[in-house]
């Protein structure tokens, strides 16, 4: 499988959940306008999940500098569900920060959702995302992610990538199609390790022991087809921000 060489972990721990949202809240703001300063349009992939979503609560609350004009959003996943419904990780971000900031709406793209461009299937809406990288790439595959945040789930799924799965195996595509996600809803669409390995940045928001033994496993370089979570660096930086209960089974500093 696809597994370009590994930038090393970089471990940030925080006193608690709050914590771990606001640090990567204020470490986003601050890579948004470094990338904007550098490139002019800053290019992030937001996810969903307890903590991505609180994370974008913060950005709302201090935006610092970003210029949203030249902000360009992508998702790491999505629950293939009709337009507008509560569980889409889309519909959740919109809440927590884009329907609150001046951000271009022919910016904010989104996975297609059941229905949506005639997508009656999560690989309908997996190609037509494909495309739309496609569109917005500099070599016609997917554009270089300045951030790509994520969240991991206990058994170390991160993305709608699940271990033992072909989605996690994938090696040539940037998006598929899931139809058995052991998460529900069944039915998603997400990103594959390939297109997360294209980020400059991959941030990994893990919060409450649950997740403390498949943090262990992917910092410690376990297979991503056992812990999905191992694929993901970024060709700049790979950083984890943790709560204690997460970084627990990590050695000690
Ligand atoms: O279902 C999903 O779960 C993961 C992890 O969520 P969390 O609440 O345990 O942090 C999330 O990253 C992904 O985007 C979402 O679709």
């Amino acid at each position: 499988m696809s597994d370009t060489a590994r930038t090393p972990s970089e471990i940030r721990r925080f006193a608690d959940a709050d914590e771990v949202a606001r640090a990567a809240a204020s470490a986003f703001v601050d890579a948004v306008v470094a990338a904007q300063r550098e490139r002019v349009q800053a290019h992030v992939v937001l996810t969903g999940g307890g903590t991505g979503i609180a994370m974008l609560e913060h950005v709302r609350r201090d935006q610092g500098a970003i210029d949203w004009s030249a902000v360009n959003v992508y998702f790491g996943d999505e629950r293939f569900l009709p337009p507008g419904d509560p569980d889409r990780n889309e519909v959740q971000a919109r809440g927590a920060l884009l329907d609150h900031v001046p951000i271009d709406p022919a910016r904010i793209h989104t996975m297609p959702a059941l229905g949506e461009d005639g997508c009656s299937t999560p690989e309908d809406s997996a190609k037509r995302y494909a495309e739309l990288l496609a569109a917005h790439s500099p070599d016609g595959t997917v554009p270089v992610f300045d951030v790509h945040l994520l969240g991991m789930g206990g058994e170390g799924h991160i993305n709608s990538l699940f271990p033992h799965t072909d989605a996690v195996r994938e090696s040539e595509r940037f998006v598929v199609g899931v139809d058995d996600s052991p998460k529900p809803p069944p039915a998603r669409v997400t990103l594959t390790l390939p297109a997360v390995q294209r980020a400059r940045q991959v941030w990994l928001l893990v919060t409450g022991a649950a997740k403390a033994e498949a943090v262990a496993a992917a910092v410690g370089g376990a297979a991503p087809e056992d812990f999905p979570s191992a694929g993901a660096h970024g060709t700049e930086r790979t950083v984890w921000f943790l709560d204690p209960a997460a970084a627990e089974q990590l050695p000690a500093q």
